[in-house]
């Protein structure tokens, strides 16, 4: 399918359901000195063709402006004519779309996702263990044990594209890069933001859980 047989009202939509996510996680202070991007796929996907919508680069995510977001292809590449920027990180939503065909993709930078993957760094994922909010990923077994992949942060973007590839896990809507911030995804923009929330909940109370142990 090609972006221009992609209906209006569809990519409206996507718009509109990116500018409230944007406005209600800006309001949470989840986009601190211009870190994080947001995409909502639109159209027909297969894993070689599909399209969308994605934050523009550098912009101040607590703004609402008429230049928010573009819409871009399976590569990364503006799919209309237009002077934006796609985030700079375009290509790690290209990759868990790719993966996983899922409608929209999250990412944050917050203190917990931050402290959290450097103190589980060495070995690559942060193991949570019975924390209810685990059903929030449709895993529903009791005392569930997950454990949520981190990758490397390299500047080289492209770089970073293999390791989520190889860390993928499709139990594990979310992948954290390290000292940067976490990629959670779903199946449309309501699933995504559960996602994201309940791996932000999981992350303070890890980051809380092993303070006690060491009686902090
Ligand atoms: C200022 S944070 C560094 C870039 C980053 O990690 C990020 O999430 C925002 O980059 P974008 O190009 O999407 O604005
Ligand atoms: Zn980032």
């Amino acid at each position: 399918m090609s972006f221009l047989d992609i209906s209006l009202e569809e990519k409206q939509k996507a718009l509109a359901e990116l500018r409230d996510v944007k406005q209600l996680f800006a309001d949470r202070g989840w986009f601190a000195g211009t870190s994080g991007n947001l995409s909502i796929r639109v159209g027909d996907f297969t894993p070689e063709q599909f399209h969308f919508a994605i934050t523009a680069s550098g912009k101040d995510k607590s703004m609402q402006t008429p230049e928010d977001f573009l819409f871009v292809d399976q590569q990364g590449k503006p799919a209309e004519t237009t002077r934006l920027k796609p985030s700079a990180e375009t290509l790690i939503h290209c990759e868990i779309y790719r993966l996983t065909g899922c409608g929209a993709i999250f990412h944050v930078h917050t203190v917990f996702n931050n402290l959290i993957s450097e103190y589980f760094w060495d070995r690559k994922s942060v193991p949570v263990d019975g924390v209810e909010l685990i059903k929030a990923f449709n895993i529903w077994d009791e005392e569930a044990h997950i454990d949520i992949p981190i990758v490397s942060n390299y500047a080289d973007i492209p770089r970073i594209v293999p390791e989520v590839t190889s860390a993928f896990n499709p139990q594990i809507p979310g992948i954290i890069l390290r000292k940067h911030g976490i990629y959670a995804w779903g199946a449309n923009a309501f699933e995504a933001k559960r996602h994201l929330e309940a791996f932000e909940f999981i992350f303070e109370y890890v980051y809380r859980w092993e303070l006690l142990k060491r009686g902090g």
